[in-house]
């Protein structure tokens, strides 16, 4: 018998689902980050871990989102073959997507619009973060089940595929690439992995494992049945042990847990795939079965752990307004600041666009002379608020701009996650410095921000220079005018003690 599915359930339910997880954590991702900020020996860490914790609860309160970056829409169907559309007129993909334009454009919870068309080349803004990347399997049976997930940009950009030899060994591989991946993708998070298939196979096979449920603490209590649930062991134990941490600040908790989905593959090779899950892990499951749309519980408050971040009372405040680079080059790496007063952003097209000006001699909209710069593009502001959830946006980016923006006079920058090599050299050289808040706490990072305009390049949307006014605004110093990087020295530090103190044998 043909079951008829309403276009109208399906678009309302893939609008539900992608608003619900804006500020929903799924609450397997809370525990397991609650059992992780109570094992955390590292202050650092423990910090951002009670930020991300105190920032979720906040946004199930508040019904805001998670993370500024609202993330890219997944979406896998599998349609059983028995249903069919009431209405044909348009494609499958046309209707997610209109469910996708209804979430992103809520105008109670308005999402930030991060999906860019012609991207090789003018990389123009959708604006409704439209279209979502969609999966269809034709599968047995009467229902539509759905997987929605909004995938962050900074754990999508860490993504690894090799085509290994047959011999070669996959958790060594994993342990080459994640001190590669730095904290761009905001650990603690998860590892998905794809064995097998075909190249473009188990890159799915990875996506599609991050939709499962975290469930690594009842594995190890009862022992693993099988290969890959020995894999993933090893794998949880070996990553953590590499001291990584929250936000790469250096910890016992750089994952929370791996999932591994595999394929046959052919003779000749063994693809393999893994994509990090951030902080701001969001997906939610529904069925449709021709009765109406889905409907998603809400969680319950109670089931936060009891976090509540505040500043840190020993951190310094800074006046922004009245910042000299004597007294950038008075701050050390691991120092806890709060700022307060006026801060300039910019990210990726801003930069960009920057340096296109100033390779053309042209004068920009803005002066950088003794100022700060936050990487953030930030979500719209509804209601009341000055601004939307605007936490950092991965400082690694901006690298190749760094010496560029300091011959400006910028006085320093503040982001997220490692900066390499060539921009700790241009920030070292310039005496300047880094700063890092933590990504994934948006939201709390928000309240910090007491006023917002645009100053320049506003057709850039999320992406625009704003001028941001800011009270106690926190942040750690990631790298000092010397040149010490947090990013190098912290989890070096963590990796030996954990080997030394066997501080994850109960892990
Ligand atoms: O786009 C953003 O705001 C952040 C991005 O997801 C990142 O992690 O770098």
């Amino acid at each position: 018998m043909t079951v008829e599915i309403r276009q109208s359930d399906l678009i309302e339910s893939v609008a539900d689902a992608l608003q619900y997880i804006s500020y929903f954590h799924p609450m397997d991702y809370i525990h397991a980050l609650g059992e992780a900020y109570e094992a955390e020996q590292s202050p650092a860490a423990k910090d951002a871990i009670a930020q991300i914790l105190t920032n979720s609860r906040m946004c199930a309160e508040g019904h805001r989102p998670i993370c500024q970056d609202t993330g890219i829409v997944n979406v896998f169907v599998k349609w059983g073959m028995d249903c069919r559309l009431d209405d044909t007129s348009k494609s499958l993909q046309e209707v997610i997507d209109e469910g996708v334009r209804r979430a992103y454009l809520h105008p109670d919870n308005k999402l930030r619009a991060s999906v860019l068309t012609d991207p090789a080349f003018t990389r123009r803004n959708t604006k409704d973060n439209t279209p979502c990347v969609l999966h269809v399997e034709m599968v047995a049976g009467s229902k539509v089940t759905v997987d929605v997930a909004a995938k962050g940009g900074g754990s999508e950009n860490k993504s690894k595929f090799k085509m290994m030899n047959p011999s070669d060994n996959i958790v060594d591989w994993v342990l080459e690439m994640l001190p590669q991946m730095g904290a761009g993708w905001c650990p603690p998070g998860m590892l998905g992995i794809g064995i097998g298939g075909t190249a473009e196979h188990c890159v799915l096979l990875a996506k599609q494992a991050l939709m499962e449920p975290i469930d690594m603490g009842p594995l190890k209590a009862r022992g693993p049945q099988n290969d890959i649930e020995a894999m993933r062991i090893e794998i949880f134990d070996k990553v953590n042990a590499l001291g990584i941490g929250a936000q790469g600040l250096g910890g016992l908790s750089t994952i929370l847990d791996v999932k591994i989905m595999d394929a046959p593959c052919h003779a000749a090779g063994k693809p393999v795939a893994m994509i990090p899950n951030c902080a701001a892990t969001r997906h939610a499951h529904f069925t449709l079965d021709g009765s109406g749309p889905a409907f998603l519980e809400a969680p319950k408050l109670d089931e936060w752990p009891k976090v509540d971040w505040k500043p840190d009372a020993a951190a310094k405040r800074v006046d922004l307004d009245t910042l000299t680079a004597a007294d950038v080059q008075g701050w050390k790496q691991g120092d806890r600041l709060l700022l307060n007063g006026k801060m300039l952003t910019g990210r990726d097209a801003a930069h960009k666009r920057i340096a296109d000006m100033l390779a053309k001699g042209e004068e920009l909209p803005v002066s950088f002379k003794g100022r700060m710069i936050y990487y953030v593009g930030p979500v719209d502001p509804v209601g009341e608020e000055v601004v939307g959830p605007a936490g950092p946006t991965t400082a690694t980016r901006m690298d190749k701009f760094m010496d560029m923006m300091l011959e400006q006079g910028l006085l320093g920058c503040v982001g997220k996650a490692e900066r390499g090599p060539a921009a700790t050299q241009a920030i070292a050289k310039h005496k300047s410095a880094y700063l890092m808040a933590v990504g994934g706490a948006a939201y709390l990072v928000a309240r910090a921000i007491k006023g917002s305009k645009v100053v320049g390049f506003e057709d850039l949307g999320m992406e625009a220079i704003y001028e941001f006014e800011v009270h106690d605004f926190p942040v750690t110093v990631a790298v000092d005018s010397e040149g010490n990087n947090v990013h190098q020295l912290a989890p070096t530090y963590w990796q030996k003690r954990i080997k030394d103190e066997g501080l994850l044998a109960n892990a």
